[in-house]
């Protein structure tokens, strides 16, 4: 929990005056909210915010940040968010928490994407995390089948004994793939398929990943 909220923090101090930010979803974008809420409160920062989940957006409105309709919308300067998985080439995989197609939505409107993880999601070939797909409930189980035929085990996530539906009223498929060779040319596969609204693969999007230690150290790893 500490290398989450030290690398959240330190991404929330790229957080400057009047900026349009995006909030992330997940436990470690949690500490990030905390901190910018922290920064409205105890020094007035003055920033306008868009959430990428109901869970996000609630908690923004009780530390008071300044929300935004996406109505207002053109350009983002900046979005925080975790990931479950972080190459070294800065391809992500997402969707964890079930929020990967609002969190894709933001993260294309916004200037930079900075991805806040702590060490044991950093690796060398993303895949080992099972890749959330979001699917519509439509003809599920035949959509279900086309995944399989790309080569990987998906397993319709859960809530309890309820299949687990997404802010958006959608299903997830989280597929094992164990190691994804190409993750641009699987990203675009299985967006090919009908029924499929989006796949946690965040492909040449995130500009910044800062990554918290248990020791308390942050390193950082950008673009080449
Ligand atoms: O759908 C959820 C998001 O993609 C999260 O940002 C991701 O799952 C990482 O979550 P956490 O920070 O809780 O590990």
């Amino acid at each position: 929990m500490e290398s989450k909220r030290i690398a959240a923090e330190q991404a929330v101090e790229l957080v400057k005056e009047g900026m349009k930010v995006g909030l992330g979803t997940g436990s470690t974008a949690y500490w990030a909210i905390q901190a910018i809420g922290r920064r409205v409160k105890e020094e007035g920062l003055n920033i306008q915010a868009v959430a990428t989940s109901v869970q996000s957006e609630q908690l923004a409105k009780e530390l008071g940040i300044p929300m935004m309709s996406f109505a207002d919308v053109d350009v983002l300067d900046l979005t925080i968010d975790g990931a479950d998985e972080v190459d070294s080439g800065l391809h992500l995989i997402k969707g964890g928490g079930g929020a990967l197609l609002r969190e894709k939505i933001v993260a294309a409107a916004s200037k930079q994407l900075i991805i806040i993880v702590d060490e044991s999601k950093v690796v060398n070939q993303l895949g080992k995390f099972p890749l959330p797909v979001e699917i519509v409930p439509f003809a599920f189980e035949l959509t279900v089948k086309k995944l399989r035929n790309l080569g990987c085990e998906p397993k319709l996530r859960k809530n309890g004994e309820e299949l687990f539906v997404t802010d958006n009223g959608n299903y997830i498929a989280d597929c094992e793939f164990a190691a994804i060779a190409d993750p641009a040319a699987l990203h675009d596969e299985l967006n090919g398929i009908p029924g499929v609204v989006d796949n946690g693969l965040f492909i040449h999007m995130a500009n910044l990943v800062i990554v918290g230690s248990a020791d308390g150290s942050i390193r950082s790893i950008s673009k080449e």
